[in-house]
């Protein structure tokens, strides 16, 4: 379980995170989303206590990350995956953090079979693709066993089936009971991968809820139909005043507004109307993120240009 209470972390005059208060569950996957810039990686350095609050404070199974007494075997983290040393061995690499961490060297053999580096471990880490150094950054986190999983955008830079294979790898992570928390900036990837949510932005909680409620949240309340009656059901559904019906250019297609599609359904069956397609509408989750976040993107399309041309002005 990991706990953050009233958070917040100024640089200057900048407020990075501002009194954020969440709590991540353990045996479920948490995805802590935001837009470029939300907070995400301060808010996991103060987790990790890389980076002291400025006021609150996050704790690890309700000790701060510090005073646990073997942090690695309680928290995995993987914060940025190229902060290894490139001339090492990814095997070296991991030998050397088991070694200054009391960590027995079959353990880096199992974590290195994990995540599938077993015929690139004795090479030099440095000349890693990006997906076999996100892996071994993976490793390093898995290393201690730990409860408690912290990860910063994972899956940035993968192709499908690096994405696919860490979906299913933090996946079966929280299923044996592990506390996972993920980064990333994308809804979608997050709705496939996650349970809960947590979304940020400009360093504010913005809203932590289940994957499934904001989908379902996300939903037009639209319904597509194709028929080959289309006039005839729409006769019928307009005499319903709370129902809007749009014919549509693509032939025989019907949107319609103020009705779900049981309703629609039903009607069109007590009159023998047939349906070749009945489907409910929804924005893209994508969609519903960006609508959630727009007023705390930090740098839009609108300013940007604007700020440059200032500066030049200057
Ligand atoms: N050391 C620092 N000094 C000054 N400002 C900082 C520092 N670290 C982060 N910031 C600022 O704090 C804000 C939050 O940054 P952070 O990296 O936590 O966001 P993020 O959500 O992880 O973004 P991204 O997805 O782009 O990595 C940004 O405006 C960033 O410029």
């Amino acid at each position: 379980m990991i706990e953050a209470v009233g958070l917040t972390k100024r640089y200057g005059p900048k407020t990075a995170v501002q009194d954020l208060s969440f709590s991540v569950r353990p045996g479920i996957v948490t995805g802590f989303l935001g837009p470029n810039g939300a907070g995400k990686s301060t808010t996991m350095r103060m987790l990790l206590g890389l980076d002291t609050p400025s006021s609150g404070h996050a704790t690890v199974n309700g000790k701060r990350y510090a005073e646990h007494r073997a942090p690695l075997r309680e928290v995995g983290a993987m914060l940025e995956a190229r902060a290894i040393h490139t001339g090492r061995s990814a095997q070296n690499h991991l030998l050397a953090l088991a070694a200054t961490h009391g960590i027995p060297r079959s353990r880096v053999t199992e974590v290195i079979d994990l995540v599938g580096l077993r015929e690139v471990a004795r090479r030099r880490a440095g000349g890693f693709s990006l997906g076999m150094g996100q892996r071994l950054g993976i490793a390093s986190a898995l290393l201690g066993d730990p409860a408690t999983l912290i990860l910063d955008e994972p899956v940035n830079g993968l192709d499908p089936e690096g994405i696919l294979w860490i979906r299913n790898l933090l996946k079966s992570l929280a299923a044996e009971g592990r506390t996972v928390l993920v980064s990333s900036h994308l809804m979608s990837e997050m709705a496939l991968t996650a349970e809960h949510l947590i979304v940020i932005g400009k360093g504010k909680l913005i809203a932590d809820t289940s994957v499934a409620e904001f989908t379902a949240g996300a939903s037009q309340g639209g319904v597509r139909v194709r028929t080959p009656q289309a006039d005839e059901l729409a006769e019928l559904l307009r005499r319903n005043p709370e129902i809007t019906v749009t014919a549509e250019d693509e032939a025989d297609v019907l949107t319609v507004e103020g009705a779900d599609s049981e309703t629609v359904g039903r009607l069109a069956a007590d009159h023998r109307v047939v349906l070749f397609e009945l489907t409910p509408r929804q924005a893209s989750l994508e969609e519903a993120f960006m609508e959630l976040t727009k007023d705390a993107v930090e740098y839009d399309a609108v300013v940007a240009p604007r700020t440059l041309v200032e500066e030049h002005a200057a």
